[in-house]
């Protein structure tokens, strides 16, 4: 079998579920790793991604509250490599465990990834990104009156705090990544959608980076031959949670711009996974990328599954 270069990008429910504590979410990722280690077996090189939204938006509640002159909070880029560091430890030590239970012999290493972002991109001025708790209309618009953060209704589930998303443009580390992955190492990297830095001397910048679009940029930087983005749903649907839905399957990029501008795609959720998609079967030369669940990985190894994302 065909030894591939796969970025896998972990949405939220492989890590958080109800949840926060760290017991819980170190449980759901050695169930998590118990479907990836299946494509380390198979063969697969694998660099994977995974989001903080939740994570993040707690971190900087902790800190707030905990504040004081002499130990102050730490800023929202620093939050982020925190969230890097403390999920990829949970990462590590459950492919580890997996791995050994499969008599599979190869390192794991997570990197501290910062991914580089234009400081004029328009997203600072207007913040979008969902991080931490759902609140109540009530308590989220009590918080703006008082002049703090900016919250904005998520997907009919809550209100959530937003922040700024600029979109990657480069990442720092991703030949160290690269090396690493052609030593055999499973690398874990761009979690949260890396560290957004700007500027000649990377400063750290205020944003929560879509982990969609940064692992994006990374499978195209190290020339992966697939994304697989993983989320809660097998396939990307089409009229979706309507009686007439449609599961897509092999889809072309011309036929899911269309789906786009016919508004298929809820923003925040399912588009810039297909964006992402998108993005990296035109940006490489035979680039396939996949949206499917991580329960489907199995299939996805056995054949065609999923929604697959062709030029
Ligand atoms: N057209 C669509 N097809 C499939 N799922 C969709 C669609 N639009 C919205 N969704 C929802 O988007 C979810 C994925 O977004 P989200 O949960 O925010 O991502 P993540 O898995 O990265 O945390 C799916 O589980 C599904 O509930
Ligand atoms: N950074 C990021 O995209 O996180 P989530 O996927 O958890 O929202």
């Amino acid at each position: 079998m065909n030894k591939r270069k796969i970025v896998v990008a972990l949405g939220g429910n492989a890590i958080l579920s109800d949840d926060a504590s760290s017991e819980a979410q170190q449980q759901a990722l050695v169930t998590t790793a118990e479907y990836l280690v299946q494509l380390i077996e198979r063969g697969d090189d694998l660099i994977i991604s995974h989001g903080n939204g939740p994570q993040v938006g707690n971190l900087l509640l902790q800190q707030a509250a905990a504040a004081s002159e002499s130990n102050p909070a730490m800023p929202l880029d620093t939050c982020v490599a925190m969230t890097q560091g403390s999920i990829g430890y949970w990462m590590q030590n459950a492919l580890n465990k997996a791995m050994a239970a499969r008599n599979i012999q190869k390192d794991v290493a997570t990197i501290v990834t910062q991914v580089i972002v234009d400081e004029q991109d328009p997203a600072f001025k207007n913040p979008t990104k969902p991080i931490g708790p759902f609140l109540s209309e009530a308590e989220a618009k009590a918080i703006m009156a008082a002049g703090k953060d900016t919250f904005k209704e998520d997907s009919g589930r809550g209100w959530r705090k937003v922040v700024a998303s600029p979109k990657p443009v480069g990442i720092k580390e991703y030949q160290v990544i690269n090396q690493l992955v052609e030593l055999g190492v499973v690398t874990i990297s761009a979690g949260g959608g890396g560290i957004p830095v700007a500027g000649k001397s990377l400063r750290g910048v205020e944003a929560v980076i879509d982990k969609d679009f940064a692992s994006e940029k990374l499978a195209e930087l190290v020339g992966a031959d697939l994304l697989i983005i993983l989320t809660g749903v097998d396939n990307v649907y089409i009229n979706y949670n309507k009686p007439d839905q449609k599961k897509l399957e092999e889809v072309s990029v011309a036929e899911l711009e269309t789906y786009i501008e016919a508004g298929h795609f809820a923003a925040g959720s399912m588009l810039p996974k297909v964006e992402a998609a998108i993005t990296f079967v035109k940006n490489t030369d035979n680039g396939k990328a996949i949206i499917t669940s991580l329960e489907n990985i199995e299939n996805l190894i056995h054949g065609v599954s999923g929604t697959v994302v062709v030029k």
